[in-house]
């Protein structure tokens, strides 16, 4: 479904990825590894693009997508959730889910199905993005994502900095969002959600592609796990 061949990405003169490939598909999770610094975001913003390979294709459903603005790629069908989560503080939960909507093809998402998976999006729908805890902020930069009908959702972290009963309750969205037949690609440093979500996992170390395999595999490599995973 979402292909990316082979990507060289470059901040200026560095060159931050050196020839990365993975493959996303529908109905699964596909987890990105590795230590800070090994080029996790710079694969997402590259598949986004928010940055252009030098070298390389992001294909999605059989085209060449790699160079198109991001809200070309957006309105293509890739949501994109950020670490920073992007929340705009002044407006209401309900402002920030509507402010870019867009029925899909389906228009299978509305704000009443977001109001079911989130029912405290729904509680605080009246209050200010700048009211909002880390958790609720995470559920609104999701459910704002899903608003726009996407069939690939790209997650930077989503665990980050949030107490475990909601990083369980993030970890069960995403299975959701899986089973509902979505394919996810997610960042994520929390290696137990990532081993309990992930079908396949891509650990990569200075911007290279050093592991591909299924959640078994990994947990019995000891050392990746232990030379780029911190465990
Ligand atoms: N805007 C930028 N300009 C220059 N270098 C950058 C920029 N953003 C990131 N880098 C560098 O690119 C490399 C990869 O960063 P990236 O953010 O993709 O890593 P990551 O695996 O997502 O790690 P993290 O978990 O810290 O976000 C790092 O060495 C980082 O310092």
């Amino acid at each position: 479904m979402l292909q990316v061949d082979n990507i060289h990405t470059y901040y200026g003169d560095s060159h931050i990825l050196h020839g990365v490939s993975l493959k996303v598909k529908a109905g699964q999770v596909t987890s990105l590894l590795g230590r800070n610094g090994a080029g996790k975001t710079t694969t997402l913003l590259t598949m986004m693009g928010y940055l252009a390979p030098r070298q390389g294709s992001v294909t999605y459903k059989g085209q060449n997508i790699s160079g198109k603005p991001a809200h070309r790629i957006s309105r293509m069908g890739l949501g994109f959730v950020p670490q920073e989560r992007g929340v705009f503080p002044s407006l209401t939960v309900e402002e920030n889910l509507t402010v870019a909507a867009r029925p899909g093809k389906d228009g299978r998402w509305t704000l009443a199905r977001i109001y079911e998976l989130f029912p405290r999006l729904k509680e605080r729908r009246t209050n200010l993005g700048f009211q909002l805890s880390g958790g609720e902020q995470q559920m609104v930069s999701i459910g704002r994502a899903l608003m726009l009908n996407p069939e690939v959702i790209l997650l930077d972290e989503p665990s980050e900095g949030l107490a475990p009963l909601i990083v369980q309750e993030i970890v069960e969205i995403v299975k959701r969002l899986r089973n509902e037949g979505l394919g996810v690609l997610l960042i994520e440093q929390n290696l137990g959600a990532a081993l309990e979500l992930g079908d396949v996992h891509y650990v990569l170390s200075k911007g290279q592609v050093c592991f591909v395999g299924d959640s078994e595999t990994l947990r019995n490599d000891e050392a990746v796990l232990s030379a780029h995973l911190s465990v």
